[in-house]
């Protein structure tokens, strides 16, 4: 099946086009509402309905906000760099995360964490920053590992540090609310790069930050 916009591929997550300045176009409204409106009707349902009647609209102004993450780059997020003076780990944790899965467009979330280790001239980023890039990648429909690695990939090619450690945790509706069905089931993935993959002690302290609550 091809594409209806001349998108790179999932593997490239859109991001070579997006750094380019080519992006998926705006959202169309009309054409989701008239699909919510189809799939309505396939389930049985009345889209005349009072509960109803607004409905494919809200699903379209929904969807243009979980998805907004297909029109953004991360270099609109990653962009305020600081000499801090400081070339050791920086690790923001916590940072509260929801996505949708790409296999059954249902919500997962979570925590992210982003931890690097600046370049020796000691450039940082802003603490926010991180956490919109992760949001850049979330608001898009993902599988868990390549959002993971998304992060970390941006971090390393825009901020150049020495390292970047991501680790997701994360539920996804798909495996509680229908499917196999096991509440509480969570999803661990982390993406290591630079001196937290070549060093098993700076990625034993990340983790120990990261883990330890
Ligand atoms: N690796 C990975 N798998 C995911 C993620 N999100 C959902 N999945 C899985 O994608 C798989 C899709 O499996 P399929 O057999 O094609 O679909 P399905 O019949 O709906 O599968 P069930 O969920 O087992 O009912 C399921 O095992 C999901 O748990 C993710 O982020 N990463
Ligand atoms: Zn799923």
């Amino acid at each position: 099946m091809t594409n209806e916009y001349d998108a790179p591929s999932a593997a490239e997550g859109l991001d070579a086009s997006a750094a380019d300045g080519v992006r998926p176009p705006a959202v169309d409204h009309a054409r989701i509402e008239r699909a919510v409106r189809e799939i309505l009707l396939a389930i049985g349902e009345d889209p005349e309905r009072d509960g109803l009647r607004d409905t494919p609209a809200r699903v379209a102004r929904a969807y243009a906000e979980q998805f907004a993450g297909l029109r953004q780059a991360p270099e609109d997020v990653l962009n305020k760099v600081f000499e801090a003076d400081h070339d050791e780990m920086v690790l923001v944790k916590d940072i509260e995360l929801y996505s949708v899965c790409e296999h059954h467009l249902v919500p997962f979330h979570g925590m992210a964490h982003v931890g690097y280790t600046p370049n020796k001239s000691g450039q940082v980023t802003g603490l926010s920053k991180l956490a919109r890039l992760v949001d850049v990648y979330a608001r898009r429909p993902q599988v868990q590992e390549r959002l993971t690695s998304q992060v970390a990939d941006a971090v390393m090619r825009i901020l150049e540090p020495r390292g970047v450690i991501v680790v997701i945790e994360a539920e996804h509706l798909c495996m509680t609310m229908r499917g196999v069905r096991k509440p509480g089931a969570r999803t661990v993935t982390s993406a290591v790069r630079g001196d937290f993959r070549d060093h098993a002690e700076t990625r034993a302290e990340a983790m120990s930050l990261i883990l330890g609550r």
